[in-house]
């Protein structure tokens, strides 16, 4: 019983929209108090015929993305499953089981791989007595603390509310249930009443809020376009660095274009589209666009919040894809990235498939690759190793374009915008 109490307290205090799980920690700091670090339990269902990533892999994912958000992670739960549980997205037994973990290695959240209903998340949080919350919520969280201009961060707000929007039912649920629901006959009508409508009032302010967030994204989108159709007048053709996360996008820019892209260990380091001019010695000079990297199962709010970003690709004259070839998902990597580049509408841009980082690879798994995708280039963006190959490589992709690029004929027209890097 008291577990069932702690648990609904949390859930209210936790539906606020507007708090980021890294920020709540930060605001904790300014008090005087170091940052504590959150300590999670991961939890994963494994589908029983085997059609998702494997048992031991999928957590994998979810582990580096919690470290980039600066979670410990003490531990991890696999469930093999049909389908989730529509309350507790778990079966009975393997919740226990997880609450049981969790005292034990005292954990204070829990991280699910798939998406959860916010009825779940209630469920698990009563069950459990402490913080749960679906990958979904924690790229949402990365995304935030990586987000640098203000276009940037006004995609991921958008992201974020659109992900709260529906979740706020829950919410009002509870505030229903913790003000009248046990109350005998009418008695609790009154008190259920101000809670829906609190619950409208919050509705309503996150789409006012949402509206203006979307306009300020169009005004972007539309200066970005005008730049896009200079560069068109110019007849400067455009490569876009498209790829999964941490695959060496950042890096290969750098290296290409000489520029000085954030290049870390993290996921979604780059969130923000650098444009750069590169010129060969022979003539070709075209733009490189560094954009943000995919991963699976990209939350959809996140997708149409970066469309306006993600048309870099869509427009491009050529599509750098990048793969990271010393991991050991790279085909499936390769499989992510070309579906979202089909959901966005990119999927009609040339690609140049990109092996990088063959300096960690295992040379077996490089040779693999290169025979399953006979076109793609091998290189290390570390090392330098096969980078005259792409430069090559991409100067005969754009010499085959339609019309053909302005190869050496065009004056030296400054046309290099670096957006939104503040
Ligand atoms: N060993 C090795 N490491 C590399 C290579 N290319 C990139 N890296 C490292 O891989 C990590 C990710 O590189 P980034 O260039 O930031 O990758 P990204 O694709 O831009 O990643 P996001 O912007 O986060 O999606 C960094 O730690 C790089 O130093 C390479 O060819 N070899
Ligand atoms: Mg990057």
């Amino acid at each position: 019983m008291r577990r069932r109490r702690s648990g609904r307290r949390r859930e209210r205090e936790m539906t606020m929209p507007g708090t980021w799980l890294i920020g709540e920690r930060a605001a904790g700091a300014g008090r005087g108090q170091e940052p504590r670090q959150w300590r999670a339990v991961l939890l994963g269902l494994a589908e029983r015929d085997g059609s998702g990533p494997a048992e031991t892999d999928l957590l994998e994912e979810l582990e580096r993305l919690a470290a980039t958000d600066g979670i410990a992670v003490l531990d991890r739960l696999v469930q093999v499953r049909d389908h989730p549980d529509p309350a507790t997205y778990l079966g009975s037994g393997k919740v226990r089981e997880l609450a049981e973990l969790v005292d034990a290695r005292q954990a204070d959240l829990v991280i699910a791989e798939g998406e959860l209903t916010p009825a779940q998340v209630r469920g698990l949080e009563e069950i459990i007595g402490v913080r749960v919350v679906d990958r979904t919520r924690l790229i949402l969280d990365i995304f935030g603390e990586h987000a640098r201009s203000s276009e940037g961060k006004a995609q991921v707000e958008l992201a974020r509310l659109a992900y709260e929007l529906p979740r706020l039912r829950g919410q009002g649920r509870a505030m229903s249930r913790i003000g009248g629901g046990r109350v005998a006959g009418g008695a609790g009508i009154g008190v259920r009443g101000r809670g829906e409508m609190r619950l409208e009032i919050q509705r309503r302010h996150l789409r006012r809020r949402m509206r203006a967030l979307r306009e300020q994204v169009r005004r972007t989108a539309r200066r970005r376009e005008v730049t896009r159709q200079r560069r068109v007048r110019n007849r400067v053709p455009s490569v876009a660095i498209t790829g999964y996360t941490n695959a060496g996008k950042s890096a290969l820019l750098n290296r290409l274009a000489g520029a000085d892209a954030d290049v870390a260990d993290v996921l979604f380091a780059t969130l923000d589209p650098l444009v750069r001019q590169v010129g060969a010695p022979d003539g070709v000079t075209y733009t490189l666009t560094d954009t943000v990297g995919f991963v699976r199962h990209l939350p959809h709010q996140l997708v149409d919040a970066f469309r306006s970003t993600l048309e870099e690709v869509v427009q491009a004259d050529l599509a750098l894809h990048v793969v990271d070839a010393s991991s050991p998902e790279a085909a499936e990597h390769i499989a992510t990235v070309r579906a979202v580049l089909r959901d966005i509408g990119a999927d009609g841009v040339p690609e140049l498939l990109v092996l990088n980082k063959t300096d960690l690879a295992d040379p077996d798994q490089t040779t693999g690759l290169r025979r399953e995708h006979p076109g793609a280039v091998a290189v290390s963006a570390s090392t330098g190793e096969g980078l005259e190959n792409l430069r090559d490589a991409v100067r005969d992709r754009l010499r085959t374009l339609s019309p053909p690029p302005s190869v050496g004929t065009r004056p030296n027209t400054p046309l290099i915008e670096e957006e939104a890097t503040s």
